[in-house]
Protein backbone atom coordinates (compact mmCIF):
# COMPACT_ATOMS: atom_id res chain seq x y z
CA UNK A 1 0.00 0.00 0.00
CA UNK A 2 1.62 3.35 -0.74
CA UNK A 3 1.50 5.83 2.06
CA UNK A 4 2.18 9.64 1.62
CA UNK A 5 3.76 11.97 3.85
CA UNK A 6 2.22 14.37 5.42
CA UNK A 7 3.09 18.35 5.84
CA UNK A 8 2.10 19.90 9.09
CA UNK A 9 2.92 23.79 9.46
CA UNK A 10 5.05 24.65 12.40
CA UNK A 11 2.57 27.51 13.02
CA UNK A 12 0.28 25.18 14.10
CA UNK A 13 2.55 23.41 16.78
CA UNK A 14 2.42 26.22 19.76
CA UNK A 15 -1.33 25.92 20.15
CA UNK A 16 -0.53 22.51 21.20
CA UNK A 17 1.98 22.47 23.19
CA UNK A 18 0.66 23.31 26.82
CA UNK A 19 -1.09 19.61 26.33
CA UNK A 20 1.59 17.85 25.28
CA UNK A 21 4.00 15.83 26.99
CA UNK A 22 7.85 18.16 27.33
CA UNK A 23 10.07 16.72 24.66
CA UNK A 24 12.08 13.76 25.68
CA UNK A 25 15.49 15.34 26.06
CA UNK A 26 13.76 17.65 28.77
CA UNK A 27 12.85 16.19 32.83
CA UNK A 28 9.24 16.60 33.26
CA UNK A 29 10.48 19.26 36.11
CA UNK A 30 6.80 21.27 37.01
CA UNK A 31 4.56 19.22 39.20
CA UNK A 32 1.74 21.59 38.69
CA UNK A 33 1.85 21.24 34.40
CA UNK A 34 2.25 17.90 34.78
CA UNK A 35 0.87 16.22 38.21
CA UNK A 36 1.75 12.78 37.45
CA UNK A 37 5.47 13.27 36.58
CA UNK A 38 7.25 10.07 35.75
CA UNK A 39 3.92 9.54 32.29
CA UNK A 40 2.31 11.88 30.35
CA UNK A 41 -0.57 9.64 29.09
CA UNK A 42 -2.37 12.08 26.00
CA UNK A 43 -5.78 10.56 25.27
CA UNK A 44 -6.33 11.84 21.09
CA UNK A 45 -8.97 10.30 19.12
CA UNK A 46 -11.29 11.58 16.13
CA UNK A 47 -15.20 11.27 16.59
CA UNK A 48 -17.75 12.11 15.10
CA UNK A 49 -20.79 14.59 16.05
CA UNK A 50 -22.70 12.01 17.67
CA UNK A 51 -19.63 10.72 19.50
CA UNK A 52 -18.53 7.54 17.10
CA UNK A 53 -15.00 6.54 16.82
CA UNK A 54 -16.00 4.10 13.37
CA UNK A 55 -19.24 3.12 12.31
CA UNK A 56 -19.17 -0.54 13.96
CA UNK A 57 -16.08 -2.37 15.66
CA UNK A 58 -15.34 -4.16 12.75
CA UNK A 59 -14.97 -0.81 10.63
CA UNK A 60 -11.97 1.37 9.72
CA UNK A 61 -13.92 4.75 9.49
CA UNK A 62 -11.96 7.69 8.38
CA UNK A 63 -13.24 10.77 9.68
CA UNK A 64 -10.10 13.02 10.29
CA UNK A 65 -9.33 15.59 7.13
CA UNK A 66 -6.01 16.22 5.93
CA UNK A 67 -4.80 18.80 8.49
CA UNK A 68 -6.23 17.23 11.92
CA UNK A 69 -4.85 13.67 10.11
CA UNK A 70 -1.00 15.07 10.34
CA UNK A 71 -1.77 17.17 13.68
CA UNK A 72 -2.11 13.47 14.79
CA UNK A 73 0.82 12.19 13.14
CA UNK A 74 2.69 15.27 14.52
CA UNK A 75 1.39 13.93 18.44
CA UNK A 76 2.98 10.62 17.15
CA UNK A 77 6.50 12.54 16.63
CA UNK A 78 5.93 13.86 20.55
CA UNK A 79 5.14 10.91 22.76
CA UNK A 80 7.28 7.50 23.01
CA UNK A 81 4.79 5.03 22.89
CA UNK A 82 0.99 5.15 20.95
CA UNK A 83 -0.96 2.55 22.52
CA UNK A 84 -4.36 0.80 21.14
CA UNK A 85 -6.47 -2.26 21.68
CA UNK A 86 -6.17 -5.15 20.18
CA UNK A 87 -9.47 -4.59 18.29
CA UNK A 88 -8.34 -1.89 16.83
CA UNK A 89 -4.69 -3.55 15.80
CA UNK A 90 -6.95 -6.59 14.33
CA UNK A 91 -9.92 -4.04 12.26
CA UNK A 92 -7.68 -1.38 11.47
CA UNK A 93 -4.13 -3.14 10.50
CA UNK A 94 -2.87 0.56 11.66
CA UNK A 95 0.98 1.42 10.69
CA UNK A 96 0.71 3.58 14.00
CA UNK A 97 4.23 5.47 13.12
CA UNK A 98 4.17 9.44 11.88
CA UNK A 99 4.20 9.74 8.32
CA UNK A 100 5.23 13.49 8.63
CA UNK A 101 7.16 14.80 5.89
CA UNK A 102 10.16 16.61 8.42
CA UNK A 103 10.20 12.59 9.92
CA UNK A 104 14.51 11.85 9.94
CA UNK A 105 14.75 9.29 11.77
CA UNK A 106 13.73 6.15 13.86
CA UNK A 107 14.03 8.14 17.22
CA UNK A 108 10.99 10.31 16.16
CA UNK A 109 8.72 7.28 15.86
CA UNK A 110 6.44 6.12 19.05
CA UNK A 111 7.18 3.23 20.31
CA UNK A 112 3.31 0.76 19.21
CA UNK A 113 1.79 -0.68 22.40
CA UNK A 114 -0.38 -3.27 22.05
CA UNK A 115 -3.24 -4.18 24.77
CA UNK A 116 -3.79 -7.69 24.11
CA UNK A 117 -4.84 -9.95 27.18
CA UNK A 118 -6.19 -12.51 25.58
CA UNK A 119 -3.74 -12.36 22.84
CA UNK A 120 -6.28 -12.04 20.19
CA UNK A 121 -4.25 -10.26 17.61
CA UNK A 122 -2.84 -12.16 15.16
CA UNK A 123 -0.01 -10.46 13.18
CA UNK A 124 2.55 -11.61 10.56
CA UNK A 125 4.89 -9.56 8.05
CA UNK A 126 1.93 -8.59 6.71
CA UNK A 127 0.97 -6.88 9.91
CA UNK A 128 1.39 -3.00 9.27
CA UNK A 129 3.15 -2.68 12.10
CA UNK A 130 5.71 -5.55 11.39
CA UNK A 131 6.70 -4.39 8.00
CA UNK A 132 6.69 -0.95 9.08
CA UNK A 133 9.27 -2.11 11.80
CA UNK A 134 11.47 -4.26 9.34
CA UNK A 135 11.38 -1.38 6.75
CA UNK A 136 12.88 1.11 10.00
CA UNK A 137 9.76 3.04 9.54
CA UNK A 138 8.48 2.48 12.43
CA UNK A 139 9.41 0.56 16.04
CA UNK A 140 8.68 -2.83 16.87
CA UNK A 141 4.93 -3.31 18.49
CA UNK A 142 4.63 -4.38 22.09
CA UNK A 143 2.04 -6.22 22.54
CA UNK A 144 0.63 -6.22 26.46
CA UNK A 145 -0.84 -9.92 27.54
CA UNK A 146 -2.38 -11.40 30.05
CA UNK A 147 -3.50 -8.08 32.35
CA UNK A 148 -5.61 -5.15 32.23
CA UNK A 149 -4.66 -1.45 33.38
CA UNK A 150 -7.35 -1.14 35.78
CA UNK A 151 -6.52 -0.96 39.37
CA UNK A 152 -3.85 0.45 41.67
CA UNK A 153 -1.54 -1.90 41.26
CA UNK A 154 -1.52 -1.57 37.66
CA UNK A 155 -0.99 2.15 37.87
CA UNK A 156 2.52 1.39 39.17
CA UNK A 157 2.51 -1.04 36.40
CA UNK A 158 1.68 0.95 33.66
CA UNK A 159 4.57 2.97 35.15
CA UNK A 160 7.18 0.40 34.76
CA UNK A 161 5.82 -0.84 31.34
CA UNK A 162 6.49 2.69 29.90
CA UNK A 163 9.79 2.59 30.79
CA UNK A 164 10.72 -0.82 29.96
CA UNK A 165 9.31 0.57 26.43
CA UNK A 166 12.18 3.68 27.27
CA UNK A 167 9.73 6.51 27.56
CA UNK A 168 7.56 8.78 29.72
CA UNK A 169 4.91 9.28 27.39
CA UNK A 170 1.98 7.93 25.66
CA UNK A 171 -0.75 8.83 23.29
CA UNK A 172 -3.83 5.93 23.82
CA UNK A 173 -5.63 6.61 20.50
CA UNK A 174 -8.07 3.92 21.27
CA UNK A 175 -10.90 2.45 20.58
CA UNK A 176 -14.33 2.56 22.74
CA UNK A 177 -13.25 -0.04 24.94
CA UNK A 178 -9.91 1.53 25.82
CA UNK A 179 -10.38 4.95 25.91
CA UNK A 180 -14.00 4.52 27.93
CA UNK A 181 -11.73 2.57 30.90
CA UNK A 182 -9.12 5.01 31.05
CA UNK A 183 -12.44 7.57 31.36
CA UNK A 184 -14.10 5.46 33.95
CA UNK A 185 -11.41 5.41 36.49
CA UNK A 186 -13.05 7.63 39.22
CA UNK A 187 -9.80 9.48 40.54
CA UNK A 188 -9.03 10.65 37.16
CA UNK A 189 -5.44 9.75 37.58
CA UNK A 190 -4.85 8.16 34.21
CA UNK A 191 -5.02 10.65 31.60
CA UNK A 192 -3.07 14.43 31.44
CA UNK A 193 -4.68 15.39 28.62
CA UNK A 194 -7.12 14.93 25.41
CA UNK A 195 -6.80 16.20 22.18
CA UNK A 196 -9.96 15.11 20.23
CA UNK A 197 -10.52 15.75 16.43
CA UNK A 198 -14.16 16.79 15.91
CA UNK A 199 -15.82 15.72 12.55
CA UNK A 200 -18.23 17.53 10.73
CA UNK A 201 -20.26 14.68 10.38
CA UNK A 202 -22.63 11.89 12.11
CA UNK A 203 -22.33 8.68 11.97
CA UNK A 204 -25.89 7.20 13.26
CA UNK A 205 -26.39 4.86 15.80
CA UNK A 206 -24.33 1.71 15.81
CA UNK A 207 -21.09 3.04 15.92
CA UNK A 208 -18.30 2.65 18.88
CA UNK A 209 -19.11 5.13 21.17
CA UNK A 210 -17.09 7.18 23.14
CA UNK A 211 -19.25 6.98 26.73
CA UNK A 212 -17.90 6.40 29.88
CA UNK A 213 -20.32 5.16 32.82
CA UNK A 214 -22.09 8.31 34.60
CA UNK A 215 -20.46 8.92 37.86
CA UNK A 216 -22.95 8.26 40.81
CA UNK A 217 -23.32 9.95 44.08
CA UNK A 218 -21.40 13.02 44.86
CA UNK A 219 -18.95 12.58 41.76
CA UNK A 220 -18.68 15.57 39.65
CA UNK A 221 -18.80 13.96 35.95
CA UNK A 222 -15.38 14.52 34.22
CA UNK A 223 -14.56 17.86 32.82
CA UNK A 224 -11.85 19.30 30.64
CA UNK A 225 -10.48 22.77 31.89
CA UNK A 226 -7.81 24.92 30.45
CA UNK A 227 -9.54 24.16 27.30
CA UNK A 228 -8.98 25.42 23.53
CA UNK A 229 -10.37 24.63 20.52
CA UNK A 230 -8.39 24.85 17.23
CA UNK A 231 -9.73 24.41 13.66
CA UNK A 232 -7.91 22.29 11.43
CA UNK A 233 -9.22 22.54 8.20
CA UNK A 234 -13.07 21.08 8.52
CA UNK A 235 -12.28 19.88 11.63
CA UNK A 236 -12.32 21.34 15.14
CA UNK A 237 -9.55 19.78 17.49
CA UNK A 238 -10.52 20.06 21.35
CA UNK A 239 -7.81 20.07 23.58
CA UNK A 240 -7.69 20.10 27.65
CA UNK A 241 -6.68 18.32 30.77
CA UNK A 242 -8.42 16.69 32.67
CA UNK A 243 -10.30 18.09 35.88
CA UNK A 244 -8.93 16.75 38.89
CA UNK A 245 -10.65 17.52 42.34
N1 LIG B 1 -11.57 7.40 15.28
C1 LIG B 1 -10.50 7.07 15.97
O1 LIG B 1 -9.70 7.93 16.34
C2 LIG B 1 -10.25 5.63 16.32
C3 LIG B 1 -11.13 4.66 15.94
N2 LIG B 1 -10.92 3.37 16.33
C4 LIG B 1 -11.94 2.36 15.98
O2 LIG B 1 -12.40 1.74 17.19
C5 LIG B 1 -12.91 0.46 16.86
C6 LIG B 1 -12.41 -0.56 17.87
O3 LIG B 1 -12.80 -0.18 19.18
P1 LIG B 1 -13.31 -1.27 20.24
O4 LIG B 1 -14.16 -2.27 19.54
O5 LIG B 1 -13.92 -0.55 21.37
O6 LIG B 1 -12.00 -2.05 20.67
P2 LIG B 1 -10.57 -1.59 21.24
O7 LIG B 1 -9.67 -1.22 20.14
O8 LIG B 1 -10.74 -0.65 22.38
O9 LIG B 1 -10.01 -3.00 21.77
C7 LIG B 1 -10.74 -3.70 22.75
C8 LIG B 1 -9.85 -4.75 23.36
O10 LIG B 1 -8.70 -4.15 23.94
C9 LIG B 1 -8.43 -4.75 25.19
N3 LIG B 1 -8.62 -3.74 26.25
C10 LIG B 1 -9.51 -2.72 26.25
N4 LIG B 1 -9.38 -1.99 27.38
C11 LIG B 1 -8.39 -2.59 28.10
C12 LIG B 1 -7.78 -2.29 29.35
N5 LIG B 1 -8.17 -1.26 30.09
N6 LIG B 1 -6.79 -3.12 29.77
C13 LIG B 1 -6.38 -4.16 29.01
N7 LIG B 1 -6.92 -4.47 27.81
C14 LIG B 1 -7.91 -3.71 27.38
C15 LIG B 1 -9.40 -5.90 25.35
O11 LIG B 1 -8.79 -7.07 24.84
C16 LIG B 1 -10.56 -5.50 24.47
O12 LIG B 1 -11.25 -6.62 23.95
C17 LIG B 1 -12.45 0.13 15.45
O13 LIG B 1 -13.57 0.24 14.58
C18 LIG B 1 -11.43 1.21 15.15
O14 LIG B 1 -11.42 1.54 13.78
C19 LIG B 1 -9.81 3.01 17.03
C20 LIG B 1 -8.90 3.95 17.40
C21 LIG B 1 -9.05 5.34 17.10
N1 LIG C 1 -6.81 10.63 14.08
C1 LIG C 1 -7.57 9.66 13.53
N2 LIG C 1 -8.52 9.97 12.65
C2 LIG C 1 -9.30 9.01 12.11
O1 LIG C 1 -10.25 9.37 11.25
C3 LIG C 1 -9.08 7.67 12.44
N3 LIG C 1 -9.86 6.70 11.88
C4 LIG C 1 -8.05 7.38 13.35
N4 LIG C 1 -7.80 6.11 13.68
C5 LIG C 1 -6.64 5.74 14.41
O2 LIG C 1 -5.50 5.75 13.57
C6 LIG C 1 -5.10 4.41 13.33
C7 LIG C 1 -4.68 4.26 11.90
O3 LIG C 1 -3.38 4.73 11.82
P1 LIG C 1 -2.48 4.57 10.51
O4 LIG C 1 -2.94 5.63 9.54
O5 LIG C 1 -2.70 3.20 9.94
O6 LIG C 1 -1.12 4.79 11.02
C8 LIG C 1 -6.26 3.55 13.68
O7 LIG C 1 -5.91 2.25 14.01
C9 LIG C 1 -6.78 4.31 14.87
O8 LIG C 1 -5.95 4.12 16.00
N5 LIG C 1 -7.31 8.39 13.89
Amino acid sequence: MSRETLPFPTSSIPPLEPYLPPPSSIPATNPSQNPSPKIHLTLTYATSLDASLSLSPGTRTMLSGPHSKAMTHYLRTRHDAILVGCTTAIVDNPALNSRLETISSLDQQPRPVILDPKGRWDFDEDSQVIRLAAEWKGKGPWVVVGRGLEGEENLKERGELLERVGGRSVMVEGGGEVINSLLAEPENRWVDSVIVTVAPTWLGKGGVVVSPPRREGQQPQLRLRDVSWQPHGEDVVLCGRILRD
